[in-house]
């Protein structure tokens, strides 16, 4: 069970800030993996999280990169969270399921994620409202809801402003900070985004972020940890996946994963 004030001892002791991503592709598994998709990828992401597991404390599966591989996709992903629970009982275990709908239904996907299988954490969209949101909210369990997003399409709707001249991703920030404190809720937040990185951890000192967009994406790594460390010296899980995983194809491709790792230090 993780709280704001565990996940900040486990930063500060560590000394690093890094959530692998296991966007794990079966296309871009080294050629020296053999095998059957589950043997490949199993083994694959075994190696990169061995390899990872000292110099980061979090872990994100992305759920799509499993369900794309179809019925065995679900096997791999649930021995894989399992695999992390097991060999590393302190890393924080992220789903990253992007879900949320009417209260019955999330209700099912927060049995899933968080009772069925063992993650400590779960993604979610807050484009439903709080009510969308309520069932996620298991003892000991965290959501980390969507409020300003890496890719272009933030454009569309997040920030643009609402009646009162603020844009839709401060409203979904204090909404929801105002319902749910700091060892329950943590906010997604793109690093392709510059200086609002500091808008946002001003107006969410005590949350956790977690930002993908640095690596693969082009974010600035140094602005990140400047904008988004908090009081504490932690508060914030920069999330890196393609940049780790396919740091390299050659037959020691985790010793490559483990040095662009090291990046991430503080
Ligand atoms: O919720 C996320 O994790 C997420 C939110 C966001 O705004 N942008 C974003 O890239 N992500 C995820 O973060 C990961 C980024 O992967 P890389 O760009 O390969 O490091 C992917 O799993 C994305 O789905």
């Amino acid at each position: 069970m993780f709280t704001k004030n565990s996940l900040d001892q486990l930063i500060l002791s560590k000394r690093t800030v890094l959530c692998v991503g296991l966007d794990t592709d079966p296309m871009k598994i080294p050629p020296c993996i053999t095998g059957t998709l589950q043997q490949r990828v199993l083994e694959f992401n075994q190696k990169i999280i061995h390899a990872t597991a000292p110099r980061c404390v979090a872990f994100k599966i992305n759920t799509a990169f499993y369900e794309a591989m179809g019925h065995e996709g679900w096997y791999i992903l649930m021995k894989t969270a399992l695999y992390i629970k097991e060999q590393y009982p302190s890393a924080f275990l992220i789903a990253d399921a992007k879900r949320a709908d009417i209260g019955n239904t999330s209700e099912k996907y927060a049995r899933a994620f968080l009772e069925e299988m063992p993650f400590d954490a779960i993604t979610a969209s807050p484009y439903m409202g709080i009510d969308s949101i309520q069932p996620f909210f298991k003892e000991g369990k965290y959501i980390i809801l969507l409020a300003l997003t890496s890719n272009k399409g933030a454009m569309d709707f997040q920030l643009q402003p609402m009646a009162d001249g603020r844009p839709l991703y401060q409203h979904v920030l204090q909404k929801f900070s105002d319902h749910y404190d700091e060892d329950k809720l943590m906010f997604v937040a793109g690093a392709t985004h510059g200086e609002i990185l500091k808008v946002i951890r001003s107006m969410v000192p005590e949350h956790y972020l977690l930002v993908p967009g640095v690596g693969a994406q082009g974010g600035d790594l140094s602005l990140t940890l400047q904008a988004g460390i908090n009081s504490a010296g932690a508060g914030l899980l920069i999330n890196s996946s393609r940049e780790i995983l396919y740091a390299s194809n050659a037959e020691n491709f985790w010793e490559a994963a483990a040095i662009v790792s090291e990046k991430y230090g503080i």
